[in-house]
């Protein structure tokens, strides 16, 4: 007997409004999708097509104008500000592309900050293998004003990965990465949905990126315009092309 995947995370209907009247930009149309639970989404689309903005509503960073959203099972429309805190900070990780980091505190620190806010305990080992991983090594006790762009991507990486939330949002994680960071932080994405059955989305330009996921998600206009299970980094290539119609 096959079962259907279970839903991590379910938008429908969503709405997003900015600006009123003529100049008014909708970047989310009465968008609906399901994020199947522990398997790895890709979103890609043109530039302005609400990849963004459809990742800060689903994470709860933003508020939709209309419909819903449920992550696992919790209906974060209209939930009260300190419950939507809370469930961020225990359920749902965050690697966005400006990477958030607490300037006053070490990489460390900050890769740490989610388990202590959370209270939830820091399995050590895990946090140096990440790290390593990583190749932040040597970078721990620096503040963020002293890393390269790519080396506080990671240290976004590290922090959203090690308190192993259930779901793990990446707008362009590897977007400011070269070649080899990107890789290891694809791989460890990857290994979050293998290895430790967290559920990953992950906005990209990229379509060899996008092709390490399960799936992805095709956006045009504020709209989902087709999913493409597994497919290779040629077709969606293709794909791209013909939602940029
Ligand atoms: N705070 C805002 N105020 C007004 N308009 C906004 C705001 N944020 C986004 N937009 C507009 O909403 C639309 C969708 O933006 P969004 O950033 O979600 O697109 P995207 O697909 O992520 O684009 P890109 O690939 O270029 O990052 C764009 O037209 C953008 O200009």
């Amino acid at each position: 007997m096959t079962h259907a995947p279970a839903v991590a995370v379910r938008a429908t209907d969503l709405t997003k409004i900015y600006g009123s009247g003529d100049t008014a930009v909708r970047p989310l149309k009465r968008l609906s999708l399901e994020i199947p639970a522990a398997r790895f989404t890709a979103v890609m689309g043109p530039s302005g097509s609400g990849k963004s903005t459809l990742m800060h509503v689903l994470a709860g960073l933003d508020v939709a104008d209309g419909g819903s959203v449920v992550v696992g099972d919790v209906e974060l429309t209209g939930l009260e500000d300190k419950r939507l805190t809370r469930v961020r900070r225990e359920r749902l990780g965050f690697i966005f592309q400006a990477y958030n980091l607490v300037p006053a505190m070490t990489a460390e620190e900050n890769i740490l900050l989610p388990s202590r806010l959370g209270r939830t305990p820091v399995d050590r080992q895990f946090v140096d293998l990440v790290v390593e991983r990583l190749g932040l090594t040597g970078r721990l006790h620096h503040r963020p004003f002293e890393l390269s762009g790519g080396q506080q991507q990671r240290v976004a990486v590290a922090r959203a990965l090690v308190s192993r939330p259930e779901v793990i949002f990446a707008d362009e994680p590897t977007g400011n990465l070269d070649q080899a960071a990107g890789a290891e932080v694809l791989e460890l994405l990857r290994a979050a949905v293998d290895e430790f059955g967290q559920t990953v989305i992950m906005v990209t330009h990229d379509a060899a990126a996008a092709a390490r996921a399960d799936r992805t998600v095709l956006l045009a206009d504020g709209q989902v315009v087709d999913t493409l299970e597994a497919p290779t980094a040629e077709q969606l290539a293709a794909a791209m092309i013909e939602a940029g119609r």
